[in-house]
C-alpha cells in the first residue's frame, strides 16, 4: 500500500476541495464516520454501550475528525461519551462540530476552563480517541499540548490515535525525546502516513487501520508515494516449476566464519538451502576448515578461495567473518569475481572500508545493482559515518531510527546496493529509486543468528530467475517474517536454528505449491 508524507496528503485534500469541488466537511464526515465504524469492527468485543469513551479534539481538522467520531458513537447509543476540547478558540471545523455535538446532547469539556474535570475524565475513561493534532503539526508539541498528551499516556484507557498519534506529525521531525501519544490503535485516513513507519515511530502507533475517506480515486492513484508498505503475507516469491532441478535453483557461495564466530555462516548456509537454493557451498577460513567435520547436511565446504566466487550464481559474504586487512583483500577479490551478492555483518564494515579505499561503487549489470546489503541499525550507523553521510554515530542512529527515508536512499546510491535496514520494521532502499517497508513486530524473530538466516534467504532470492535485487530483498524480508510468525505460533520463542525449518515450509509453500 502506498505511504505518503503529510504534505502530499494535504495536497490531495486541497485538490479534492479545489479541482473536484468536494466540500471539506463532506470528507471530514466520511473520515469520522468510517473511522468510528472501523474502530467498532475492530473492538466489538472490547467495548459496550456502558464504556466511557473520551474524544479529545485539538483546534484543527484532526480535532474535527474526532468530533465526528464522537457524534457517531453517541448516536449509536454510547451515551456516556464525552468530548474534551484542547482550546477555547478553535478552527472552523471544530467550532461547527462542537456545536453539533452539543446539539446531540454530548458533554463537552474544555482544557482551558475545566482542567480538573478534564483530568478526571481522562483518568476515568475506558477509551481515549486522540484528535489533538494530525498531519498539521509543526515541530514538537508545545508545553500545554505535551502536558495533555502526558496525562493521556498515563491513563489506563485504550488509546486510539486519529490519523496519527499526536506529536508524531512532521515527516522531518526527530521524534526522539519528544512527547507523543502512545497509541494502541491508529486509525489513519485514506493513506498511511510516513512517520508511522520509522523504527521509533512504529513503537508508538500500535495496530494500523487504514480508514477509507472517499477521495477521488484518480487523486489517490496520482499521489506521490514516499514508500510502499507491505505486510509479509502480501509478498509472493516467484513459483518454481515442478521439474526444477538443483542447477535451476542456483549455486550459492557463503563466505564467513572466524575461530570464535563459526556458527553464523552455517546458519546462513542452512537457511539458503532451506529457502530453495539448489547448491550451497560454504567457504571457511583455514583454521575453521581444519576442524570442521565433513558432513554438514548437504552443504559443501571449501577453504577460502575468493576466485571461486566466479564459479557460482551468487555469494553471501560476511556472517561471523571478522575484519582485518587480509579479509579486506579477500572481500575485494570476491566483489570483482561475483555476479551478484549479499553483504552482511562484518562484510558491511569491510564494504565501508572498501568503498573508501576504492572510491568506487559495487559493480552493477545493465544499469541496475546486483547487490543487497543487510545492516541492523548499529551496522547501518557505522556505514553512514564511514561513507561521510553523517557526522557521527549518534546522528546516524537518530536519523535511522526516526527518519531512515532520509539516509537510506543516499546510502544505497553511494554503495550501488539495495540497503535492507533490519529491525522490528524493515526498510528497503534501492539505488534505482524505490522504498519499501515491511511489517515485523515479532519479538521472537529477534533472536541471535536471525540476521544470518535472512542473509541466506536474500542470497537464494538473488539467484531466482531474473529478479532484480530490490525484489529479491523484499521477498527475502517478507519470507523471513512469515517464517518467524509461523515459528512463533508453533514454538513460542525459538532459536535461529529452529527457525530454519520454518523457512523451508514457508518457502516451499509460496514457491512450489
Ligand atoms: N488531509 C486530508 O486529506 C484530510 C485530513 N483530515 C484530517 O485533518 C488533519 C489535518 O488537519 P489540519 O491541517 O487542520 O491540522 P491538524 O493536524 O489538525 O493540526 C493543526 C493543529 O495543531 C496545532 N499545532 C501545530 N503545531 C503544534 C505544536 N507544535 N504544538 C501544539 N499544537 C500544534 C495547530 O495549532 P496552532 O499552531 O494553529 O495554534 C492546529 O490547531 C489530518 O491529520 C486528518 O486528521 C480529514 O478530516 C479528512 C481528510
Ligand atoms: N521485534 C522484531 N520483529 C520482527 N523482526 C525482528 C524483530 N527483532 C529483530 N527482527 C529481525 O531479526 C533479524 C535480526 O538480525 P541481526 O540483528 O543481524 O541478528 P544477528 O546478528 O543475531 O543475526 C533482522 O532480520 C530483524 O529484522
Ligand atoms: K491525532
Amino acid at each position: 500500500m502506498k505511504v505518503v508524507t503529510g504534505k502530499v496528503m494535504s495536497c490531495i485534500d486541497r485538490q479534492a476541495s479545489g479541482d473536484c469541488a468536494i466540500p471539506g466537511l463532506l470528507l471530514m464526515e466520511d473520515a469520522g464516520q468510517n473511522a468510528w465504524r472501523s474502530f467498532r469492527t475492530l473492538c466489538r468485543e472490547k467495548i459496550d454501550k456502558e464504556s466511557k469513551l473520551l474524544f479529545v479534539a485539538g483546534k484543527g481538522n484532526n480535532g474535527g475528525d474526532a468530533l465526528v467520531m464522537a457524534r457517531a458513537a453517541f448516536s449509536e447509543g454510547f451515551t456516556g461519551a464525552k468530548v474534551v476540547l484542547f482550546a477555547s478558540e478553535n478552527g472552523e471545523s471544530v467550532r461547527l462540530h462542537t456545536k453539533i455535538c452539543e446539539g446531540y446532547g454530548l458533554k463537552v469539556l474544555c482544557m482551558e476552563g475545566d482542567k480538573l474535570a478534564v483530568q478526571a475524565a481522562i483518568s476515568d475513561a475506558d477509551v481515549i480517541f486522540d484528535g489533538i493534532a494530525g498531519t498539521g503539526l509543526k515541530g514538537a508539541l508545545r508545553p500545554m499540548a505535551a502536558e495533555l498528551v502526558r496525562r493521556i499516556n498515563e491513563s489506563r484507557a485504550l488509546k486510539v490515535a486519529v490519523d496519527i498519534p499526536s506529536g508524531l506529525g512532521d515527516d522531518a521531525f526527530p521524534i526522539a525525546g519528544s512527547v507523543i501519544v502512545r497509541a494502541d490503535i491508529t486509525l489513519t485516513m485514506e493513506l498511511p502516513k510516513l512517520p508511522l513507519f520509522s523504527p521509533e515511530g512504529r513503537k508508538l502507533v500500535g495496530r494500523i487501520v487504514v480508514v477509507p475517506v472517499g477521495f477521488p480515486l484518480g487523486l489517490i492513484a496520482e499521489a506521490e508515494a514516499a514508500a510502499e508498505w507491505f505486510v509479509p503475507e502480501e509478498v509472493q516469491v516467484p513459483e518454481l516449476a515442478p521439474w526444477a532441478y538443483k542447477n535451476r535453483r542456483g549455486h550459492l557461495l557463503v563466505i564467513g566464519g572466524a575461530p570464535c564466530t563459526d556458527g553464523a555462516p552455517f546458519l546462513c548456509a542452512m537457511s539458503a538451502a532451506s529457502s530453495g537454493a539448489g547448491l550451497v557451498t560454504l567457504m571457511l577460513d583455514d583454521e575453521i576448515f581444519a576442524r570442521t567435520p565433513p558432513d554438514r547436511s548437504g552443504i559443501m565446504i571449501r577453504r577460502l578461495d575468493p576466485k571461486f566466487a566466479a564459479s557460482v550464481d551468487s555469494v553471501v559474504i560476511g556472517p561471523g567473518w571478522g575484519r582485518n586487512e587480509a579479509r579486506l583483500a579477500a572481500f575485494d577479490a570476491v566483489v570483482q569475481h561475483a555476479a551478484s551478492g549479499v553483504i552482511d555483518a562484518d562484510g558491511i564494515t569491510l564494504l565501508g572500508m572498501w568503498l573508501n579505499k576504492n572510491g568506487g561503487r559495487l559493480p552493477g549489470k545493465d544499469g541496475s545493482t546486483r547487490w543487497i546489503v543487510t545492516p541492523h541499525p548499529g551496522e547501518a550507523s557505522r556505514l553512514a559515518v564511514s561513507l561521510g553521510l553523517c557526522r557521527d554515530i549518534e546522528e546516524a542512529r537518530s536519523m535511522l531510527l526516526t527518519r531512515p527515508w532520509e539516509l537510506l536512499p543516499p546510502m544505497a546510491e553511494r554503495c550501488n546496493g539495495v540497503i535492507v535496514l533490519k529491525s522490528h520494521i524493515s526498510h528497503i532502499a534501492s539505488p534505482e529509486g524505490g522504498y519499501e517497508i515491511v511489517e515485523g513486530n515479532n519479538p521472537a524473530l529477534g533472536t541471535g543468528g536471525s540476521g544470518d538466516v535472512l542473509a541466506g534467504i536474500c542470497g537464494t532470492m538473488l539467484m531466482r530467475g531474473e529478479m532484480a535485487a530490490r525484489e529479491a530483498a523484499l521477498e527475502a524480508v517478507a519470507l523471513h517474517q512469515r517464517a518467524g510468525k509461523h515459528a512463533a505460533e508453533k514454538k513460542g520463542f525459538f532459536t535461529a536454528g529452529q527457525l530454519i525449518e520454518f523457512i523451508g515450509i514457508e518457502s516451499y509453500r509460496s514457491a512450489a505449491e
